[in-house]
């Protein structure tokens, strides 16, 4: 199994955007291969990389209930399990030095034991292929819960410089050991902090908390334009405040 590292936060704080220049990054010191888990249903990270997605886990799960809801058959005489094992695997989205699985929304009413059993296997399968996982977490975690995989080699909490969003990931935190997570190391991100410098007030918070700074993230305007204007963020330039704040965090994290 490859080194997993998940990504959470509370929403709004920037963990995709972060999530993205970690990619970015890893992907330019050729760390690879990687995939790419998005399982935030809120965010997009394939915007952050400037990737287009058809099909999500969801959408597969969707489509394979609706044809034997509908008595459809599968096309090319599938069983149920191979249809779903060919759209995983067509799903697979190939991006530049990673390639990505977006999770999509989740499961509405009904039973999705079989369906979610074999994706869920077939996921683990195809990671076993990458030396690097990540994964874009939603804030609540739960989803991590399902996974038969639970080992985390690397968790990354982003915040904001707010007391609540500190709080947030101190909560994340735990709610990992309640889950039963497996984690090998968790660190603090601390992003949009102006000028890049914490005030006291965050500081004694994330003392407080005990969480283990990793680094800082400064409020970046450039981020703001490229966002606004549509552009992917890996695309900012090497020297922006953001890149360089993450490479140097990444950097610590002394990843082989
Ligand atoms: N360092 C930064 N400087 C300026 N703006 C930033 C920075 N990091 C992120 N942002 C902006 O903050 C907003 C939220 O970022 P992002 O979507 O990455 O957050 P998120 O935590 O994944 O949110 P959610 O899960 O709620 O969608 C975006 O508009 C993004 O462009």
């Amino acid at each position: 199994m490859g080194y997993n590292i998940a990504v959470a936060g509370k929403g709004g704080t920037g963990k995709t955007s972060l999530t993205g220049l970690l990619i970015n990054q890893l992907v330019s010191q050729e760390k690879g291969p990687i995939l790419v888990v998005d399982a935030d249903a809120n965010q997009n990270i394939n915007e952050v990389l400037g990737v287009e997605v058809e099909d999500t886990i969801g959408s597969i799960r969707e489509e394979a209930n609706m044809r034997e809801k509908n008595g459809d058959s599968f096309p090319g005489g599938m069983t149920k399990a191979q249809f779903l094992q060919y759209k995983l695997n067509h799903s697979i989205v190939e991006g530049d030095g990673y390639d990505l699985i977006v999770m999509g929304r989740s499961e509405g009413e009904g039973c999705y034991c079989y369906v979610n059993g074999i994706l869920r296997e077939q996921t683990n399968k195809i990671s076993n292929h990458y030396k690097y996982m990540i994964t874009d977490n939603e804030a609540g975690m739960e989803h991590l819960s399902r996974k038969t995989s639970k080992h985390i080699d690397q968790l990354l909490l982003v915040s904001d410089c707010s007391r609540r969003s500190i709080q947030a990931v101190a909560r994340i935190r735990d709610l990992a050991v309640e889950l039963k997570l497996h984690v090998g190391d968790t660190h603090l991100i601390v992003n949009k902090v102006p000028n890049g410098i914490l005030n006291d007030g965050i500081k004694e918070e994330i003392a407080k908390h005990n969480l283990n700074l990793l680094g800082v993230v400064p409020l970046d305007e450039l981020i703001y334009e490229y966002d606004s204007s549509g552009i992917p963020l890996v695309q900012l330039p090497e020297d922006s405040q953001s890149k360089v704040a993450m490479k140097a965090i990444i950097d610590k994290l002394e990843l082989k």
